[in-house]
């Protein structure tokens, strides 16, 4: 008997079908694929991620990056399958729940007549949810942004993406890393941008910004990259862009309002941004104001 009969996490390449690409990053591709075992078309749809190898990204890294999703279990982040190891080739794919949403800032783009602040509060109180259980465990995400949250339903989000995702030694409250490599800056926290200090504050002002995406309908017009270069001023030149935004960060810039944005919701972003770390609301804090807002939206319903 063949081990991926007994073993439910192992996908064999042969059974596994190609259909169409569904992302791709720095390191890695997703794709969707059938596995079909019985050749008949009957086989259930997975998210499969190969990994691109390049000077940056590993197989050592993609290792880990399939063990910290192989005992991740939450509803608000997406579900492990297995792994299907390539015949002869050294690589191996990492094999995941398909969400047939996509990703949630085209799920924004493609929906926003009809998603209220209401649904956005919800979806913002899922992520805090996710980010509060990835605490638990000490790991810190890095790489939070809507560009990494997938639309499983209209009433559900999930985090994915934990390529960037580290544990947190546990004698320290932080993981400072070595290989900047290809980073997000527009969403880092101050201290990540100067020291490449990466802790669940962090964490916490990345969702601050993913905040800001929601209610920007993630418009690309006025995605964090667009508006902190706005703020700069394309003189890309000297000093870097990250020195730069981490000026405009300490002279106590930050992302505009969305327009017709709630002063409680902006506020909460206003929070997460707090330039002391410390002094950072943790996410069960933001998840009970969260909840409170949607309370008073349910009171008085406006919008
Ligand atoms: C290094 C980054 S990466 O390369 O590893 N990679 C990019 C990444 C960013 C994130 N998150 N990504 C994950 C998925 C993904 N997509 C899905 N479903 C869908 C379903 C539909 C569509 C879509 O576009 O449909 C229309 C018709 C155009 C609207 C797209 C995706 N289900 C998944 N399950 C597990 C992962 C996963 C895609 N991109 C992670």
């Amino acid at each position: 008997i063949s081990p991926a009969q007994h073993d439910q996490t192992l996908f064999e390449e042969r059974h596994l079908r190609y259909i169409h690409p569904l992302g791709k990053g720095n390191f890695g591709s997703v794709e969707l694929c059938r596995y079909d075992p019985l050749g008949d078309n009957t086989g259930e749809l997975v998210a499969v991620k190969k990994l691109q190898p390049n000077k940056q990204s590993t197989l050592e890294d993609f290792k880990k990056e399939v063990k910290t999703l192989s005992i991740l279990h939450c509803d608000y982040i997406v579900k492990y399958r297995g792994v299907c190891y390539s015949t002869g080739r050294l690589s191996m794919s990492l094999v995941m729940e398909y969400l047939p949403n996509g990703s949630l800032i085209g799920y924004m783009e493609n929906n926003r007549h009809n998603v209220t602040p209401r649904r956005m509060l919800l979806f913002a109180s899922q992520i805090c949810k996710g980010m509060e259980y990835l605490q638990t465990l000490r790991y810190v995400h890095r790489d939070l942004a809507a560009r990494n949250i997938l639309v499983a339903s209209e009433s559900l989000v999930k985090i994915a993406d934990f390529g960037l995702t580290k544990v947190i030694p546990c004698d320290k409250e932080y993981y400072r890393v070595t290989q900047p490599g290809e980073s997000p800056i527009f969403w880092y926290a101050p201290e990540s941008i100067n020291e490449s200090r990466f802790s669940h504050k962090s964490d916490v002002w990345s969702f601050g910004v993913v905040l800001h995406e929601l209610f920007c309908y993630c418009d690309t017009n006025s995605n964090p990259k667009r508006l902190c270069m706005q703020e700069i001023g394309h003189n890309v030149q000297s000093p870097s862009i990250s020195m730069q935004l981490a000026n405009i960060l300490k002279n106590n810039w930050r992302l505009p309002a969305p327009p017709n944005c709630q002063p409680k919701v902006y506020n909460l972003m206003k929070q997460c941004w707090v330039y002391n770390f410390e002094e950072r609301p943790c996410f069960s804090d933001l998840g009970n104001q969260i909840e409170t807002i949607m309370q008073d939206e349910r009171e008085s319903p406006k919008g």
